[in-house]
């Protein structure tokens, strides 16, 4: 006689990342902070990349797939529908040392105008002395989106950059459940409410 093993079926969850900003803000930084815990300080790429990443986020296993745009100049915008299209939500980082770089997100943001969630990061904190944005303006910025934000720096912070990317997981995975709720509402909003607690044969007939 065999025994039949049954595979769990996986329930890995899978969440597309796009980061954005100005070149040299610290962009692959980040990413390479939040996959390897580790910094490293110069990247020569000429293109996007992407990178995949599996970690726990409030104890459920998620796969992250995170594209790191690559803008040639400061006026070198992604193109938008694309990235909506591809994204479940938008990493917007700045350098606090460079306030076109905080211009910019304003502009790509003005242009990324939907439901696709997102979430400000200020990053090379550690470079207050050469501080060109303040924290406030950061935060005002924010608001504006009605995102979260943290300052951060990919040089020196291992947590605090992860958070970064786990609270915007989370958000994402927030809005896919309501989504996934009203949905369901709406396929049952045309069905009669049942409200006996038992099936029909067990009801008194009228
Ligand atoms: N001091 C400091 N330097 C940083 C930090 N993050 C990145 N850098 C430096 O900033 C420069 C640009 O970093 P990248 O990670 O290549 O920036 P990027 O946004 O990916 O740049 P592009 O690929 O050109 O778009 C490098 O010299 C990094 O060493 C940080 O937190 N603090």
């Amino acid at each position: 006689m065999t025994t039949r093993i049954r595979r769990k079926k996986s329930t890995l969850t899978e969440l597309k990342i796009a980061v954005i900003g100005s070149p040299s803000v610290g962009k692959s930084a980040l990413i390479v902070r939040f996959i390897t815990k580790r910094y490293i300080g110069e990247y020569d790429h000429q293109t996007e990349s992407r990178y995949k990443h599996e970690a726990m986020v409030d104890g459920e296993p998620v796969l992250f797939e995170i594209l790191d745009t690559c803008p040639k100049a400061d006026d070198e915008f992604p193109n938008a529908a694309e990235l909506i299209q591809w994204a479940d939500g938008l990493l917007l980082v700045y350098s606090i040392t460079d306030r076109r770089s905080f211009n910019y997100i304003r502009r790509a943001k003005s242009d990324l105008q939907s439901d696709t969630p997102v979430q400000l990061c200020a990053n090379k904190v550690d470079m207050v002395h050469l501080r060109q944005v303040s924290r406030d303006e950061g935060e005002i910025l924010a608001k504006d989106f009605e995102c979260k934000f943290s300052e951060v720096s990919a040089a020196d912070h291992v947590d605090q950059v992860a958070e970064v990317f786990n609270e915007l997981c989370k958000e994402v995975l927030a809005c896919k459940r309501k989504s996934k709720q009203s949905l369901l509402e709406r396929m049952l909003g045309g069905t009669r409410p049942y409200s006996r607690g038992k099936s029909d044969s067990n009801l008194p007939k009228d």
